[in-house]
């Protein structure tokens, strides 16, 4: 049975006061042993908050970060850095950053085996625009994302990265894809992974569904095939929320 993990990602929210206390407000969850509960917190704050959840079911990742170990990079943030404080996993690839920072499909990819050069768990993300639906691209884009993404990979490290399927034009908008269609590119990405290395890794990979997830939502995002887990935003960001979100995936187990 493949793993569900609940990742919210707070994007470029909360004072450190705010972030510190959420975790002092989740840190009493409990995740079964298929469920992991991931924060992904802005950079000033993950050494703080790593060492908040030790002892703890919740993990801390990075929201992106550089390929390169180290270098003359003003302002970016390292693997090398990210390993050092304790930090679990990254995302790599989120459409903000692919719309807003010139991340491409090759950096994604040189991030990702710099993310499993330094044992970090990456999140990939993918996903279509409004504009890609409506011309019947969704399939065309992810597959080259995905493709270019995991290219040079190990069949190992392939079942262990988590791939975040988020439409553009469900992110922070309160439309979410039906269960049923995100289910089915969730269902495509695996078909994807299974031709670049096999049925039996494809079946190992994590495939989160991101986009307007919510609690009210969750339970049938879950009860799909191949979503295991939800890349969360806005809903992540109270702490209730979000234990109802981890809850939901707990219940599944
Ligand atoms: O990384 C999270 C996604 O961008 C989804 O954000 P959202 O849940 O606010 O729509």
């Amino acid at each position: 049975m493949r793993k569900i993990v609940i990742a919210g990602n707070w994007k470029m929210h909360k004072t450190k006061q705010e972030a510190e206390q959420f975790i002092d407000e989740v840190k009493q969850l409990k995740t079964n042993e298929r469920v992991e509960a991931v924060i992904c917190a802005p950079f000033p704050y993950l050494s703080s908050l790593v060492n908040k959840v030790k002892q703890t079911d919740v993990k801390i990742a990075a929201q992106t970060m550089h390929f390169e170990q180290s270098g003359a990079f003003t302002g970016e943030v390292s693997p090398v850095m990210l390993a050092d404080i304790g930090v679990s996993h990254v995302i790599i690839g989120h459409s903000e950053r692919r719309e807003y920072y010139h991340e491409t499909n090759e950096t994604v990819n040189k991030k990702v085996h710099a993310a499993f050069s330094h044992h970090l768990t990456p999140i990939v993300c993918v996903g279509e625009t409004l504009a890609q639906r409506e011309a019947n691209d969704t399939l065309t884009h992810i597959e080259k994302q995905i493709k270019i993404a995991l290219d040079g990979l190990t069949d190992e490290q392939i079942a262990n990265t988590i791939i975040a399927y988020e439409p553009i034009w469900a992110i922070g908008t309160g439309k979410t894809a039906s269960s049923a269609d995100a289910n089915e590119v969730c269902d495509h990405i695996r078909n994807i992974v299974a031709k670049i290395t096999s049925e039996q890794t494809a079946e190992k990979v994590v495939i989160q569904y991101g986009g307007s997830v919510k609690p009210e939502n969750i339970d049938e995002l879950l009860s799909t095939s191949d979503i295991d887990g939800a890349l969360v935003g806005g809903a992540s960001l109270e702490p209730a929320s979000f234990i109802q979100l981890v809850e939901a995936g707990n219940k599944l187990s």
